[in-house]
């Protein structure tokens, strides 16, 4: 999308963090519009959570520029902080304090006029659907509780920009989608812009706009809907008697380009029902079961990077997860 300069809610050139030897984020460009929801797709490790840092200005950049609000992360950094609400994936609340008492503390910290705190404390524990236990101790909260009143004290104080970091992660899918439901209620109430990392291929489809990031690289930047359409062709999985002898064929007599995923062998084809038949006949190997379906983001992830996400995940090195789960502690 096309933002005219200066006008853009977040604006990044070229943006790059280095930690020692390893290469977080390798210069990422990207503008946000202003009332957008804006996400970065990717698996764990990809540099999601070190952009979302930089852009809140609590990770200094070692390369390129970012605006948040019409604000530079660097020299601004007091300006961007007024203009952004954080939710982010570890929680910050304190477990002692009722969920008033938090919202009250966050005012306090943000220098939300006194006048308008009852007001507007009211409103977003309404919009999270938490008016009635604004007195509970948040010990005695449930996760998904929690998470709803980490959005709503990132709302308190009427910010710009609100940075998500994996809103939904560890809550059930049922708590994941009455929080999407709160977030799409809050588009509708706030004159508001999201940024948000997700690793959830559905969630994605619920953003305007979604950057996919793999190794600390943009590798594609559209709506949800044209990324699928821009990579065309059906998804076709199969199950065989030998999955070797099975890719060899398709290889060899089909001429095209199978991969091995979760225990199954994958391609992509024009006109996946009609190859079905074909398949059948001339793969020469006998087939468990088979499966076609138009591209999803998750095609899209495989397209652009060569592995669906969750073989990204699991293919991150123990030793990187460790150094990531550390630097989160030290937040
Ligand atoms: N403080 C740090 N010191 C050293 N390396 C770090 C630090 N923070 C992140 N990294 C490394 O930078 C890379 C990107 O990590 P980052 O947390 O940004 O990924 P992510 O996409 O947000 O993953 P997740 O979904 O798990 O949060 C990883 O290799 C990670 O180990």
């Amino acid at each position: 999308m096309a933002v005219p300069a200066g006008a853009a809610a977040v604006a990044v050139r070229g943006l790059a963090k280095r930690y020692a030897e390893v290469e977080a984020v390798r210069g990422v460009d990207f503008e946000v519009a202003p009332g957008e929801t804006f996400g970065f797709l990717g698996p764990n490790g990809a540099g999601k959570s070190t952009t979302i840092k930089m852009l809140c200005t609590l990770v200094k950049p070692s390369g390129g520029t970012a605006t948040v609000a019409g604000h530079d992360v660097l020299s601004e950094r007091n300006e961007v902080r007024r203009n952004i609400g954080l939710v982010f994936q570890d929680p910050t609340l304190d477990l002692y304090l009722t969920a008033a008492q938090n919202l009250r503390f966050h005012a306090e910290l943000y220098g939300v006029p006194r006048a308008v705190v009852p007001e507007r404390m009211a409103a977003v524990l309404e919009m999270v659907n938490l008016a009635d236990r604004k007195d509970s101790k948040v010990m005695t909260f449930s996760g998904g509780m929690r998470r709803r009143l980490e959005i709503a004290r990132g709302l308190l104080h009427s910010p710009r920009v609100l940075f998500l970091d994996e809103p939904t992660v560890g809550l059930d899918p049922q708590t994941r989608s009455s929080i999407w439901d709160y977030i799409g209620e809050l588009k509708q109430t706030e004159d508001i812009t999201i940024f948000m990392t997700t690793h959830y291929m559905d969630e994605a489809e619920y953003c305007d706009r979604i950057a996919i990031i793999d190794h600390g690289r943009i590798v594609a930047i559209d709506t949800p809907q044209a990324l699928k359409a821009s990579i065309g062709e059906d998804r076709v999985r199969v199950s065989t008697a030998d999955d070797q002898a099975a890719m060899a064929a398709l290889k060899q007599h089909f001429e095209l380009e199978p991969r091995l995923s979760e225990g199954q062998v994958m391609f992509s084809v024009a006109s996946g029902e009609q190859f079905v038949p074909r398949l059948f006949a001339e793969l020469g190997v006998p087939i468990h079961s088979v499966s076609v379906s138009r591209p999803s983001l998750d095609d899209v992830f495989m397209a652009y990077t060569g592995k669906t996400i969750r073989d990204a995940e699991e293919s991150a090195p123990a030793g990187a997860e460790l150094m990531r789960m550390m630097a989160k502690g030290r937040r």
